[in-house]
């Protein structure tokens, strides 16, 4: 099987820093590759070469068969991306937002307007649908970007920081929307902090940290090599993080210091 996703060699520089070293990743149909590192590591950079929206790199990337730098937009319709932060049109409601968004995709009103309804359904929005989204919370507006993201039907979907803000019942609906959609031969490409859910969606985990893949393999396979039987500590060992009560403990010190003044 030909991977759907390859990176050959990535490279990426912002000025003299240089964010991604050597990145090399072939993802196949139907995985989900759980992509986490701490802060700063080249997460959301990587994500955003994939979808072409960052051109500036060297090495190979394509995205089935295509090279991003050659053909962006091509990629951009195999590709949902739900990013991180985004700013929604909030002075549109969501059926407004999404009906853009799908004619934006190409696509006829006749596919689009009963799945905006059921989307919108499933994440229990339906009477919200026609209210200016500038009156909605966190959660509210992450579903809304969470559907905008899929509703093209697409390939392969790239989440990052999909589940913030999101009430323990809409995380279950995702989380089981990751699996359905991976049966159905999708490829989620799956960035958070959320160790404990990254642990249960992925079937394969890489970690970067430093522009630098540390470690690639199925959550098995890194709590045999590592001895740890979860993700979090799993991080931990592998990004030197092991120190956080001592770090605690000096976020308490800082206190003690100005109680004396
Ligand atoms: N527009 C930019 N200009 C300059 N440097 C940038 C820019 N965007 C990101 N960086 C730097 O690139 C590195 C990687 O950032 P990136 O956002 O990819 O990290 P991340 O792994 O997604 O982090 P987080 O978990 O905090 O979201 C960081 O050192 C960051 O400071």
């Amino acid at each position: 099987m030909d991977p759907i996703i390859s990176l050959k060699l990535l490279n990426k520089w912002y000025g003299q820093k240089h964010v991604l070293q050597n990145i090399n990743l072939d993802i196949y149909p139907g995985q989900v590759i759980g992509y986490i590192g701490p802060n700063g590591a080249g997460k959301s950079t990587t994500v955003k070469v994939l979808c072409g929206l960052l051109t500036d790199y060297t090495g190979e990337v394509q995205v089935k068969g295509i090279e991003v730098k050659k053909d962006p937009l091509a990629v951009k319709k195999l590709i949902g991306y739900v990013p991180e932060l985004a700013e929604l049109y909030d002075v549109l409601t969501p059926w407004e937002y999404l009906e853009f968004v799908a004619m934006l995709q190409g696509m006829e009103a006749e596919v689009y307007r009963p799945r905006i309804e059921k989307m919108l359904e499933a994440f229990g929005l339906q009477g919200n649908m026609y209210q200016r989204m500038d009156s909605f919370s966190k959660g509210m507006r992450q579903k809304v970007l969470l559907i905008s993201g899929i509703l093209h039907n697409p390939e392969i979907i790239i989440l990052d920081e999909p589940l913030s803000g999101l009430d323990a019942n809409s995380v279950i609906l995702v989380k089981d929307l990751i699996s359905k959609m991976a049966k159905e031969g999708k490829t989620i490409f799956y960035c958070s902090h959320m160790m404990d859910v990254v642990e249960k969606v992925s079937d394969r985990i890489v970690l970067i940290a430093n522009g630098e893949v540390l470690a690639d393999d199925t959550f098995e396979g890194l709590k045999e090599r590592l001895g740890q039987s979860h993700l979090e500590q799993i991080f931990a060992s592998l990004t030197a993080q092991g120190q956080t009560a001592d770090s605690a403990d000096q976020l308490m010190q800082a206190f003690e210091t100005n109680n004396q003044l």
